[in-house]
């Protein structure tokens, strides 16, 4: 069957984890949801004809990719199988859709629209499912009037459906928090690339995820466009400069790569992740050196990563720059000696869930000691045992607790559907450390 084939358990009620002794193996992973969203939106952009190549079709992408293909200018073909997206102009200039672009749980996607709006002529309404409506936008739409557009939150609270009206976009100088999101900063630097004016944009207080600006500068200029900045407070993007289209490859999602990497600690394997390594930009590879000061021993090369389990300890760790895999180094943590402090990650209430609430109460549910505080988390290692597993319609939830199962017996993930926003294979790609023999429904 070949992995793009619907997997029966995107829509059963729950898997049950079947644990594993221990494992040696190769594991091949999608591209990097992050990149993914980035070359799509600048694709769109760029009038050019473009080809992402290792792209991630998973749910985020492909609602990015309708929301794309309502405004008209292009037609988005998706090649799940071969990993392939393409974006190619249609010559109709690009116009609101009538109706409302509805892009799921899509954080990243939603972000990007809403300034690419901008260029669109008429009202573009965006909205998305209930979470998505309590998600913050406020920042974004206050930093989009000094570029000249008009965005607002239809419910003003600064949280979507978000309406917008173009063509305004036309560049300037603007303030931005990057103190909830990243996420906006990305949105403007990628959207300046059409404004007809130079594009700055000052960050007026700390920047949170730091690293998924250096993946949107990095993506920026594989594209053929320059960011000229000073440090993390000033970005600015020169207008007049070509995006070119052609042809991009995605590197794995080191995300994805977080659960895998964890498998090892626990389960004192080995894994190793081809197509990413010491260049990649990816802040949550992060992890790696995470795992190392717990006790594992990793090999970090210019084109894979090489992670071994060894005897794990506590540590103390901020954790801004890798939000996403909070919740996998949590689970990590449950199985070490001693306790583990994470820091500085307020950014988890707002997510697909509030993760800092989950991953405290799941893993309170296996029996393990978790302090709770408004932006760490202190979990005190143990022997974690068999639980029910609620996942909150969040992915990381749901695959950060398979992890946890595969050591400890009778972990039941519910809603195991849920893992279709960034990783559609992922039970599939878990079968295959049991030697390729299916997990239990
Ligand atoms: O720009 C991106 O691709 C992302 C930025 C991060 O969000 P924040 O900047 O909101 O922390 C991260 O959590 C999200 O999954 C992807
Ligand atoms: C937070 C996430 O995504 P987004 O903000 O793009 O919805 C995520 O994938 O963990």
């Amino acid at each position: 069957m070949s992995s793009f084939e619907i997997d029966p358990r995107l829509k059963a009620e729950s898997v049950t984890i079947r644990p594993l002794q221990t494992f040696d193996k190769r594991v091949k992973l999608l591209g990097s949801k992050s990149y993914s969203n980035r070359y799509l939106a600048l694709a769109a952009l760029s009038g050019e004809p473009t080809t992402l190549e290792g792209a991630l079709v998973c749910d985020d992408t492909q609602y990015l990719g309708e929301a794309l293909r309502q405004f008209g200018h292009v037609e988005v073909e998706i090649d799940p199988a071969a990993e392939r997206i393409t974006v190619t102009p249609t010559g109709r200039t690009m116009r609101a859709p009538e109706e409302e672009v509805y892009v799921g749980a899509a954080g990243t996607p939603i972000r990007l629209l809403i300034a690419m709006a901008g260029h669109a002529d008429g009202t573009t309404v965006l909205t998305g499912t209930k979470r998505m409506q309590e998600r913050p936008m406020g920042s974004l739409l206050e930093a989009l009037p000094a570029l000249g557009v008009t965005a607002e939150a239809v419910r003003g609270n600064g949280s979507p459906p978000i309406k917008v009206t173009g063509p305004s976009f036309r560049g300037g100088s603007t303030r931005i928090s990057g103190a909830v999101s990243s996420q906006f900063t990305s949105s403007l630097l990628i959207n300046a690339t059409r404004a007809e004016e130079d594009t700055e944009v000052h960050v007026i207080d700390d920047l949170v995820s730091k690293p998924y600006v250096e993946m949107t500068i990095a993506a920026l200029a594989e594209m053929g466009v320059v960011v000229e900045r000073e440090g993390y407070t000033r970005f600015t993007v020169a207008a007049g400069q070509k995006l070119r289209g052609g042809t991009v490859t995605v590197e794995p999602d080191a995300s994805g790569m977080s659960y895998f990497l964890a498998a090892a600690a626990v389960l004192g394997g080995t894994v190793t992740i081809p197509g990413i390594g010491k260049g990649s930009k990816q802040g949550d590879v992060g992890l790696v050196a995470a795992l190392t000061r717990m006790g594992c021993t990793a090999e970090v090369g210019d084109d894979s990563i090489t992670l071994t389990g060894g005897e794990l300890r506590g540590i103390d760790i901020d954790m801004e720059a890798m939000p996403d895999v909070v919740p996998t180094l949590a689970v990590v943590a449950a199985f070490a000696q001693g306790t583990t402090h994470i820091s500085n990650i307020a950014s988890l209430r707002i997510k697909e869930c509030d993760r800092i609430a989950a991953v405290t109460a799941e893993l309170r549910k296996m029996g393990i000691t978790v302090e709770e505080h408004a932006d760490a988390m202190t979990i005190t290692g143990g022997t974690p045992h068999g639980a029910v597993i609620d996942t909150y319609d969040d992915h990381r939830i749901a695959m950060c607790f398979a992890i946890a199962g595969l050591r400890t017996p009778d972990v039941v993930i519910t809603d195991p559907g849920c893992v279709a926003k960034s990783f559609p294979t992922f039970w599939r790609v878990l079968d295959s450390l049991h030697d390729g023999t299916a997990s239990t429904l």
